[in-house]
């Protein structure tokens, strides 16, 4: 039997950092000389971030969360690493899945001597941590998540730093560190830029599987019976809106800042006014940030919102006053 390949979780909630990780963690394999492969999960039917991961052996799971509604997709693509190798696995999750449904998948008789968990990075946002954390401007279902983001880690970074001051930073490790009962790191960063052999320790020797199988609470579409606890994260939306216009850059930044608070995150491939050029952005924290597409892409403008208890049709008439009638 072939080594078992290594494997990286890397959870946290949306828009923490999960794939600017992921790019330094690949950076760091190509250098070792590693042969990769890359889960990546999406809420949405379509990934937006393929590009960053052309090289890469990939897949992606998209439309669900691997941590319930999807869990086959995650070990028929368990499968094909079995069948084609690589020495490192790389898996990340939604920014509401819950690591431990993947570590759970790994850890079943046709897995377990296939893979070998060595991490679970979770990555906290130092910039949403405590509005995410009030009663008053989150849902308990995002502060469970949070917590089990957290308590499921084997190495917690606390990223964005550099949008919160020393004082709220000393708050958030204090609130943390209360949570974490075994001897987690948690290490500060500002975009994901914590040294490789910190990242790419080995954290975790064996998987533990959870004693009490529990009925799983996901969504309707899940009705096996596994052993996992974790929150009903079904509030949690994505919606896609297609066939968008070009735009001009300064009303698109507007508009995404002025979306109600529960639209936690955004992200997509957009076209300015007076430029031909593709731009896949990021919305994350209320701030846009945007990069050209380099070379050719067969993607086509798009762009995902993510949030809670989401008023579709309010945000879908915002952007069609704001967009489509402008654009008309
Ligand atoms: N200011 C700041 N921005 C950051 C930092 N880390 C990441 N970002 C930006 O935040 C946005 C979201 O980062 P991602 O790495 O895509 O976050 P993610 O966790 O993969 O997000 P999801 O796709 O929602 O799961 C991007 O625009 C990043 O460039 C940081 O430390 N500081």
């Amino acid at each position: 039997m072939n080594k078992p390949v290594e494997v990286y979780i890397l959870s946290g909630f949306l828009g923490s950092g999960k794939t600017t990780v992921l790019k330094r963690i690949v950076d760091e394999c190509k250098k070792r000389d590693q042969k990769l492969g890359i889960i990546l999960n999406e809420l949405g039917d379509t990934n937006v971030e393929n590009h960053l991961f052309e090289d890469e052996k990939m897949y992606e799971l998209l439309n669900g969360c691997i941590c319930c509604s999807i869990q086959d997709d995650l070990k028929m693509t368990l499968n094909q690493f079995v069948e084609n190798p690589v020495d490192v696995l790389l898996i990340e999750g939604t920014g509401v899945a819950n690591p431990n449904e993947i570590v759970e998948a790994l850890a079943t008789p046709e897995f377990i001597d296939r893979f070998s968990l060595l991490s679970i990075i979770s990555l906290v946002d130092a910039s949403n941590y405590l509005d995410y954390q009030s009663i008053f401007s989150s849902s308990k279902e995002i502060r469970t998540l949070l917590k089990e983001q957290i308590t499921s880690a084997s190495l917690i970074i606390l990223n964005k730093t550099d949008l919160v001051s020393d004082k709220k930073l000393d708050k958030i490790n204090l609130q943390i560190n209360k949570l974490i009962t075994h001897d987690v790191p948690v290490v500060q960063s500002s975009f994901g830029e914590v040294p490789a052999d910190v990242l790419l320790q080995t954290r975790i020797r064996t998987l533990k599987l959870s004693e009490e199988p529990k009925t799983c609470g996901c969504s309707s579409t899940c009705d096996h019976d596994h052993s996992h606890d974790h929150v009903n994260h079904a509030a949690i939306k994505a919606i896609k809106l297609e066939d968008l216009p070009v735009v001009e850059k300064k009303i698109f930044e507007k508009w995404l800042k002025e979306l109600p608070n529960d639209v936690l995150r955004g992200k997509g491939i957009i076209q300015f006014k007076d430029d031909s050029a593709l731009y896949s952005f990021q919305f994350a924290s209320k701030k846009l940030a945007v990069d050209k597409v380099e070379g050719t892409t067969s993607q086509k403008p798009i762009m995902i919102l993510i949030g809670n208890s989401l008023n579709v049709e309010e945000i879908r008439a915002s952007y069609e006053k704001t967009f489509l009638q402008l654009s008309r």
